[in-house]
């Protein structure tokens, strides 16, 4: 057993994160005033010990301290409580109340998804958390569900988010002037994956993802390689499965919008969830199912959210690549910004990963720095996500190999020579054409919002157990008032965390389907001609039974006497043709 402090002692690892370890622990004594919780001897705590090169930095430990009085007097009924942080020689460590029960992910694994009112309700008490925090200027900024922890205590199983300050201390310019992203890319908001400013809007965009996993089993943006999931942040709209209700995927499809304003604020989407939940259920009234169906009024955007504040090197995408600004040379073409390196800058193709596919030349796409028989680093980052439970990713990314700053631009003069064209994947779907905007060049200097208004956290709700039965891998279809339009309910397939594929596949061409599946030879043709006969006959008809001709003709026949008498002649003439025909090619007797 180690000692933390003086005041605690490490019992048993709980688990391991990207940015430390959580340990059982134990009180040994009361701890000091600087703490939220003084605690009693002999009671167990949780500690995040942090990584020794975390808290190694001056940097990170400077933050650590000024974070303090944050994450301290940060409390919610679903909120892990910080009790109090310990700094001691080269250890940095959170010391946290205990949490009786699995995090979500781990529990998403073994039960399978929620049905949708208990992921509505559950989703609900998390953006009550971020109400609390957002309201004291405390972005999250990794949500996800490794990130809550379900308290089982009393037979009721209550979400508390975790891991507040952490992406922060992570985020601090000790860490990220060496070019590290930080965060998950299956739950990345389109405008941290950019580099742009971030506000509390992120945490939306999270809960939104985290909505949908828990309804589905799997984010929405998810497979592939880190890169491709980023991009699939950035430029695709999510789908709406068959198993989710109107107005729930009304709530999922407004978090995920990629404007961060809008979102709607964390108060608005509590409120909409419970709106939601009410009227997708059993029992629900026929007024419920209206007001559900309404939800979309209710989800009003943030009017004021929550900044993040800028970490010098971190929120400023020009620090983040090196050789940046005007001296480096920087490929420009919108004149707003010169984030971009000067290595192949004009070419978005250069700087991408090869995936071998065939045909392919690898170093004609490999940035300098990478061998050719290197996985690209995003690609070890997504390994070793997959390893680690989806943990928070910190890792070194070399600009040079950062394609989402080298994106085609939408204004961007044509090359002055031209180039062969590459995939920038040989192995993956086509890139969308994709709107990016480039970084704006500004710093984002907002300055952290006070607390000013108390926030009053709604009483905490907890579900009922029995709202939720854990699906081992099948969707209930949850029974709907005949109002709303129902999903079809459809069988599942297993809904295991998304397989690990080795590379994608190129997408397939969308089928064309012919009206006539049977295909004939000549059958099209024949058709055609019937028709016109029939078309001809029958205008023919009216014609001789409506009109004078029958008269001019003089004939004083029937339409089909008529007719069978032109057939006749026909057949005849054809006869006579015929005869004529054999008479001359015999020979004379
Ligand atoms: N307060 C707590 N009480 C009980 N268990 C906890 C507590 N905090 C974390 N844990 C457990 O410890 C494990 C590791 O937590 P940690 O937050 O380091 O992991 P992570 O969220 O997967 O990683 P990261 O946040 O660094 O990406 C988790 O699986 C979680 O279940």
């Amino acid at each position: 057993m180690r000692p933390v402090g003086s005041k605690y002692l490490l019992e048993e690892p709980l688990g391991r994160g990207a940015t430390g370890t959580v340990w059982r622990a134990r009180q040994r004594e009361a701890a000091g005033a600087e703490a939220a919780v003084a605690g009693q001897p002999g009671e167990t705590v949780a500690i995040k010990v942090l990584k020794e090169e975390l808290a190694q930095d001056p940097d990170i430990v400077m933050r650590f301290l000024r974070e303090r009085s944050v994450l301290l007097r940060l409390t919610h009924p679903n909120i892990v409580r910080t009790r109090d942080l310990v700094v001691e020689g080269d250890l940095l460590a959170l010391v946290m109340d205990l949490i009786d029960g699995p995090d979500l992910h781990r529990y998403l694994r073994e039960n399978g998804p929620f049905t949708p009112v208990a992921a509505s309700l559950l989703t609900a008490q998390i953006a009550d958390a971020l109400a609390a925090s957002h309201a004291d200027g405390v972005v999250h900024r990794d949500l996800k569900p490794a990130n809550v922890l379900l308290d089982e205590r009393g037979g009721q199983m209550k979400p508390m988010l975790t891991d507040f300050g952490i992406a922060r201390l992570a985020d601090s310019p000790g860490l990220t002037r060496t070019h590290e992203f930080v965060g998950t890319p299956a739950y990345v908001a389109p405008e941290s994956a950019e580099g742009r400013p971030q506000t509390s809007a992120v945490d939306i965009y999270g809960a939104g993802i985290l909505l949908y996993e828990l309804l589905t089993g799997r984010p929405p943006f998810a497979g592939g390689t880190a890169l491709e999931v980023l991009h699939r942040h950035l430029s695709e709209d999510p789908q709406r499965p068959s198993t989710v209700p109107e107005p729930l995927w009304t709530v999922i499809e407004r978090c995920l919008r990629k404007e961060p304003n809008e979102r709607p604020s964390a108060q608005s989407l509590a409120r909409g969830l419970r709106v939601v939940a009410a009227g997708i259920g059993v029992h629900s009234s026929a007024a419920e199912v209206e007001a559900a169906l309404g939800v979309g009024a209710l989800l009003a955007p943030d009017p004021s959210p929550a900044p993040v504040p800028e970490t010098p090197g971190a929120a400023d995408p020009t620090q983040m690549l090196p050789g940046t600004g005007a001296q480096a040379g920087a490929y420009d073409p919108n004149g707003m910004t010169s984030v971009l390196p000067p290595v192949g800058a004009a070419d978005a193709t250069s700087v991408l990963p090869s995936t071998g596919g065939p045909g392919a030349d690898p170093t004609s796409v490999m940035p300098p720095v990478q061998r050719p028989d290197q996985p690209h680093p995003w690609q070890s980052q997504m390994q070793a996500a997959r390893d680690r439970n989806e943990q928070t990713q910190i890792q070194y990314l070399d600009p040079n190999e950062d394609p989402l700053r080298r994106r085609p631009q939408r204004q961007a003069p044509p090359p002055p020579q031209h180039r062969p064209q590459q995939q920038p994947y040989r192995q993956g779907p086509p890139p969308q054409q994709q709107q990016y905007q480039q970084p704006p060049q500004q710093q984002y200097r907002q300055p952290q919002q006070p607390p000013q208004q108390q926030y009053a956290p709604p009483p905490p709700q907890h579900y009922q157990p029995q709202q939720h039965q854990p699906q081992p891998y099948q969707q209930q279809p949850q029974p709907q008032q005949p109002q709303y339009r129902q999903p079809q309910p459809q069988q599942q397939p297993p809904q295991a965390p998304p397989p690990q594929r080795p590379a994608p596949r190129e997408p397939r061409e969308p089928r064309r389907r012919s009206a006539n599946p049977v295909r004939i030879p000549g059958l099209g043709c024949l058709k055609g001609c019937l028709v016109l006969i029939l078309v001809f006959f029958v205008a023919g008809w009216l014609i001789w039974e409506l009109t004078p001709l029958q008269q001019w003709v003089g004939t004083g026949r029937g339409w089909w006497d008529q007719v069978w008498t032109w057939g006749s002649d026909v057949v005849d003439w054809v006869a006579t043709i015929g005869d004529s025909a054999g008479s001359s090619g015999s020979p004379n007797p």
